[in-house]
């Protein structure tokens, strides 16, 4: 029997990994679609034709950006539901305008008419009742000096370049954003708590919380 089978898990679940840059969602993603046996949706970095420009120029690029998730995420969204789900996915879509175009409007480096137009755009796109919601979200929740060790640990120069202060808005944020997120239900995981780099084998544990949550939660729906 496999760990999907063993814990219950539906074949057609959505689960979206939710958490500040830096903190796992991507190990963590590319791990439990092994463990459940299920496709991954990921976010492209390397070939995102904006990222670069945007963390040398915010106020240049912050719409552009966020329309060209937009687009990608939206893009996902249509492959998930075209397999009928049994998805992993590397952030949700629910993150760009409650984290990043938010705290770009807030922090004077998206405009007010952008933000605007990139808000009416999402709200017609995602706030819809024909917009499937995941069937979880998994919340990674860390220290910043782990995530800031994890950012210098994987390189990526654009973001090495960033000041700090922009990593701890965003921490600071993500906390705010977590506590009132209701659009599926949400398990934290603390990344102390495990260790998918020494320890492979501690997949199953998380499964297993995977399993148990998604059984509360379909019997409280009931
Ligand atoms: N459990 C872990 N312990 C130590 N380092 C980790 C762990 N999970 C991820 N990392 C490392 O942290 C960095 C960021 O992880 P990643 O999964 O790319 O994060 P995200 O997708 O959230 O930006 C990578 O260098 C990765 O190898
Ligand atoms: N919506 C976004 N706006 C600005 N920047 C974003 C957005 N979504 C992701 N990013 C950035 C942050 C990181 O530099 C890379 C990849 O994110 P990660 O959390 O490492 O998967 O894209």
């Amino acid at each position: 029997m496999n760990l999907r089978e063993k814990y219950g898990i539906p074949n057609s679940a959505v689960i979206t990994i939710a958490g500040t840059v830096g903190v796992g969602k991507s190990t963590m993603t590319t791990a439990l679609a092994n463990a459940l046996n299920f496709r991954t949706s990921f976010e492209k970095v390397d070939t995102n034709p904006y990222l670069d420009k945007f963390y040398d120029d915010f106020e240049k690029w912050s719409f552009h950006l966020q329309v060209y998730f937009l687009a990608e995420r939206f893009k996902e969204q249509k492959r998930i539901f075209e397999y009928g789900g049994g998805f992993i996915q590397d952030r949700s879509i629910y993150e760009d305008t409650g984290i990043f175009a938010k705290m770009h409007y807030e922090k004077g480096t998206m405009s007010p008419v952008d933000y605007e137009t990139y808000k009416n755009l999402f709200d017609a796109m995602v706030m819809t009742p024909y917009f499937p919601h995941p069937d979880l979200l998994i919340y990674l929740e860390g220290s910043m000096d782990s995530i800031l060790e994890r950012i210098q640990e994987r390189g990526r120069p654009m973001e090495q370049q960033t000041p700090v202060s922009y990593w701890e808005e965003m921490h600071t944020r993500y906390k705010n954003w977590i506590d009132s997120f209701n659009a599926c239900p949400v398990l934290r995981l603390d990344i102390n708590d495990y260790d998918l780099m020494k320890d492979p084998e501690c997949v199953e544990q998380i499964v297993e919380r995977i399993g148990y949550f998604l059984d509360k939660t379909a019997t409280l729906r009931k």
